[in-house]
């Protein structure tokens, strides 16, 4: 199988990902842990500076950082839907020729997996639901609800989300899938002992349904600091109308799209100003949205890994592995995919941007098409097998 295509891997992250490539700092303060459970090589070096001087943090792109983060759902529809200029569309065909549509090339994609087994990887916000102004409705519909369900049926399928994991399991509510909540920090996953020996934050559990399973979550011991800047972001933010600041376990969402444009920098100072106190703590963009998380070495890419390994699927020539996501948190698994060179990443955009992912797909409506055609080209043939 092919999956180096016709374009060569690009770097996504046009906007800076942790806190010194915001430029927030300008001396090198090395990255100390204190805890003991983190196992060493999960230990992220990030340089840090204390500054304090916001006029700095401004100019040094915060402020453009989160202006460029992902035009709004209603932007998109009226741009890309509604209104759409010749230019725009110009640009998204364009862009088109270099991520194919998961659905056109739908054929060549499912010759490519002949004999494989699928393993199915998705993102939930702006995947599995629509982007919406309130990320407490942000609720999937119940036809994306039944397509997800049905491929599980078909192939092992992991939902992995910036959400905390118990919010993603009752936004989808489907008991077959694995889940992976807070960026991949937080997953639950098959007894496997071979994992847990790898993996010292690895331990038994059990899971709602009284199942014994694997419980991983790199990122513990950040528990007490992430409630403590959740409720001091709370705090810091109740005067901003709009903010909303969500507890995601080992993260925490400091939300904007409902903020005036005008006032997102108070926004960003806020939570730049706060980090500053926590040098164990990092900063990334998602859309509309400032995700704060601990300075360890994982992300949705690990996550992948890990959850392959768990499911005995890694390194398997016969696992075709396919992540559907839009955000930027996803491109660490496409990228993954893609070093790898096995596997399909697919993205999820209205709108032209640059990604690892291989293949595109336009919203999560044309993502539930996709699965609903990966299961009937699957049942259609043996044994799960394409
Ligand atoms: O990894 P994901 O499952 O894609 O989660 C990423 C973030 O998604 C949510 O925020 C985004 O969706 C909201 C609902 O549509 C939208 O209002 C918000 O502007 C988006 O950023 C979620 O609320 C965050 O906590 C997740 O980190």
């Amino acid at each position: 199988m092919d999956l180096k295509s016709n374009h060569t891997p690009v770097l996504t992250d046009t906007v800076p990902i942790t806190k010194s490539r915001l430029g927030v700092h300008s001396s090198l303060l090395p990255y100390s842990p204190t805890g003991a459970t983190i196992p060493h090589g999960l230990l992220l070096s990030i340089p840090r500076k204390k500054t304090g001087i916001l006029g700095d943090v401004r100019s040094s792109g915060w402020l453009d950082a989160m202006k460029s983060s992902s035009p709004s759902a209603k932007k998109i529809t009226k741009d890309v839907h509604e209104f759409a200029s010749p230019d725009a569309d110009d640009a998204y065909s364009t862009w088109l020729l270099r991520y194919p549509s998961a659905l056109t090339s739908f054929e060549q994609m499912t010759n490519h997996a002949k004999g494989k087994k699928i393993a199915l990887f998705l993102d939930y916000d702006g995947t599995l639901s629509p982007i919406v102004d309130d990320p407490d409705s942000a609720l999937m519909c119940d036809n994306m609800r039944a397509a997800v369900r049905k491929a599980a049926e078909y192939f092992p399928t992991a939902i992995i989300s910036g959400r905390s994991r118990d919010k993603v399991y009752e936004f989808v509510g489907i008991t077959e899938l694995y889940y992976a909540g807070s960026h991949g920090m937080d997953i639950i996953s098959p007894v496997r002992q071979s994992v847990s020996d790898n993996h010292p934050n690895c331990i038994s559990s059990t899971d709602k349904q009284g199942k014994e399973v694997n419980l991983f979550q790199p990122a513990a011991e950040f528990l007490p600091m992430i409630d403590e800047v959740f409720t001091l972001l709370v705090e810091r933010t109740k005067e901003i109308e709009g903010a909303k600041v969500e507890n995601n376990k080992f993260c925490v969402s400091v939300h904007y799209r409902n903020v005036l444009e005008k006032n997102w920098d108070t926004v960003g100072q806020c939570v730049n100003e706060l980090l500053e106190d926590y040098p164990r703590l990092r900063l990334t963009h998602g859309r509309k949205v400032l995700e704060i998380r601990p300075v360890i070495d994982w992300d949705k890419g690990k996550a992948v890994t890990f959850l392959l390994e768990s499911l005995g699927l890694r390194n398997r020539e016969d696992v075709l592995p396919i992540y559907v996501g839009d955000d930027r948190t996803d491109e660490d698994a496409f990228k993954v995919l893609r070093e790898e060179t096995r596997g399909y990443g697919i993205l999820v955009s209205s709108a032209p941007k640059e990604s690892n992912a291989v293949y595109s797909l336009r919203d999560p409506s044309e993502v539930m098409e996709f699965l609903k055609s990966l299961v009937v080209c699957t049942a259609s043939s043996q044994n799960g097998l394409i």
